[in-house]
């Protein structure tokens, strides 16, 4: 079956029996989880992935105490929330996993993640390396991906060319992201890595490995 089938006899089902069925013989119990480092490509793949496949897919909503940039809403890119809402957060243990970096904290909270179950949707997390060692420590079953910059040259080019990052920021990114090449080494460590080089190959390796998952 060719992914271009899937999607479109799943929007078909999607339309004839109400917005949020999605067919449960197509959706995996598990969520699926992205990582990489920090301007590698994942949020341009998995936006590729989701208007491939709509009504398939759906993403937590992650909260995070970093300002928002320019265009990004409440709610849709990030629950944006002080320091202190957070920390009342982790109190309550609402989080499956948490990671502190440059500078601000990153969740993903398990009342997101079931949101997106709640709605017929597979999840999809996006998250970092400390976050993806907390996820395998839980008993999810999660399938791990990791998207890998062609070079660090490549990586530090994209950073700057999405001109978000400061001169600080874009080196703690690039230091962060020698940890996570590093990890990603490990074997083990993640169910399949894909190089972002070429845009086109990296989403047809994306598309035809979560696709073999369903
Ligand atoms: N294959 C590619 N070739 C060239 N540029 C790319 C490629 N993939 C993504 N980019 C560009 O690289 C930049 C970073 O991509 P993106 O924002 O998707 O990364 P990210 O991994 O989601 O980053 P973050 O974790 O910081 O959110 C963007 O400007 C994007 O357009």
């Amino acid at each position: 079956m060719t992914p271009g089938t899937l999607s479109y006899s799943t929007r078909l089902d999607s339309e004839k029996l109400g917005e949020n069925f999605t067919d449960l013989t197509i959706v995996p119990k598990a969520p699926i989880v992205i990582s990489g480092p920090s301007g590698t490509g994942k949020s341009t793949l998995l936006k590729r992935l989701f208007a491939a496949h709509p009504n398939t897919f759906g993403f937590s909503v992650s909260h995070t105490t970093r300002l928002p940039r320019t265009g990004e809403k409440d709610g849709i890119e990030y629950n944006f929330v002080t320091k202190e809402a957070f920390e009342s957060l982790i109190a309550e243990n609402a989080f499956i996993e948490r990671a502190k970096f440059s500078g601000n904290h990153y969740g993903t909270s398990i009342a997101a993640v079931k949101d997106v179950a709640n709605k017929g949707l597979v999840c999809i997390l996006d998250i970092e390396m400390e976050g993806v060692k907390q996820v395998k420590k839980t008993d999810l079953g999660a399938k791990f991906i990791f998207l890998k910059p062609p070079s660090m040259a490549a990586l530090k080019a994209r950073l700057e060319g999405r001109g978000t990052e400061t001169t600080d920021s874009l080196l703690n990114r690039l230091m962060q992201a020698e940890k996570e090449l590093e990890y990603a080494e490990q074997p083990g460590a993640h169910d399949k890595i894909i190089v972002n080089d070429d845009l086109e190959t990296a989403f047809k390796e994306l598309d035809e490995y979560i696709i073999s998952l369903l």
